[in-house]
């Protein structure tokens, strides 16, 4: 992955919350109306993740139609937001609500429309409130196997994350969600 994003030396392993999910299981959209991640998002990724092993998740989407930038290729903010909420969703393995600070992508390859992708992301560490992730995309298999990282790398990024507290960071912003939780001070 080329990238110039500096992650610093000497982190914290970051810690899987006892009650996490086990690898394999869906991960669990944090708002329906989640632009990345919420089924009821009409136009939204759809993104479809699991939990892997120690600080490590997954997760697929198709390159939709509506995800068109140049003719017939996925649009940079697209790729963007996918690995946004990708790295976002492997914070929650933490058990910790955090908001993306600085998000770096590499554009490493033109992705078509009606692709598969796969992410594959994992947690590098923290340091005091910050969580450092980094992750890669790749094409799945033209024959559907999705089933491991072999097809084209087309991607990459990095994000620094910093934890926050839900019913302060929302407290006013939360009256504008179709969603209330409890968690985010509804
Ligand atoms: C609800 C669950 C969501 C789960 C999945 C969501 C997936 C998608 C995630 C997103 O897209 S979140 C939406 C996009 N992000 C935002 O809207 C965040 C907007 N920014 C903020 O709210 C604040 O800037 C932020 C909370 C990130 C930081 O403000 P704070 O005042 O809390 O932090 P502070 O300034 O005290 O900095 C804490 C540490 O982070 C560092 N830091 C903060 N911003 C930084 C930055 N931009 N670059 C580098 N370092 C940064 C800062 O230097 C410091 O490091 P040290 O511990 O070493 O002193």
């Amino acid at each position: 992955m080329k990238s110039t994003f500096v992650v610093p030396d000497g982190l914290e392993p970051a810690q899987r919350r006892s009650d996490a999910l086990a690898p394999g299981d869906r991960m669990p959209s944090h708002n329906p109306m989640c632009f990345g991640c919420g089924p009821d998002a009409p136009n939204g990724l759809h993104l479809d993740a699991r939990a892997g092993e120690g600080m490590a998740i997954t997760g697929e989407m198709l390159v939709e139609p509506h995800f068109e930038g140049g003719p017939g290729m996925i649009h940079g903010g697209i790729l963007s937001s996918a690995f946004d909420e990708i790295m976002g969703m492997n914070v929650m393995l933490m058990g910790v609500t955090a908001v993306t600070a600085v998000l770096d992508v590499d554009f490493a390859k033109p992705i078509q429309l009606g692709s598969r992708l796969r992410f594959s992301t994992e947690i590098l560490g923290t340091q005091r409130r910050k969580i450092y992730v980094r992750a890669v995309a790749h094409l799945i298999d033209g024959d559907g196997n999705s089933g491991g990282d072999t097809g084209e790398e087309v991607g990459g990024a990095h994000g620094l994350f910093i934890i926050v507290d839900p019913s302060v960071h929302f407290r006013e912003s939360r009256a504008k969600s179709q969603f209330a939780s409890p968690e985010f001070g509804a």
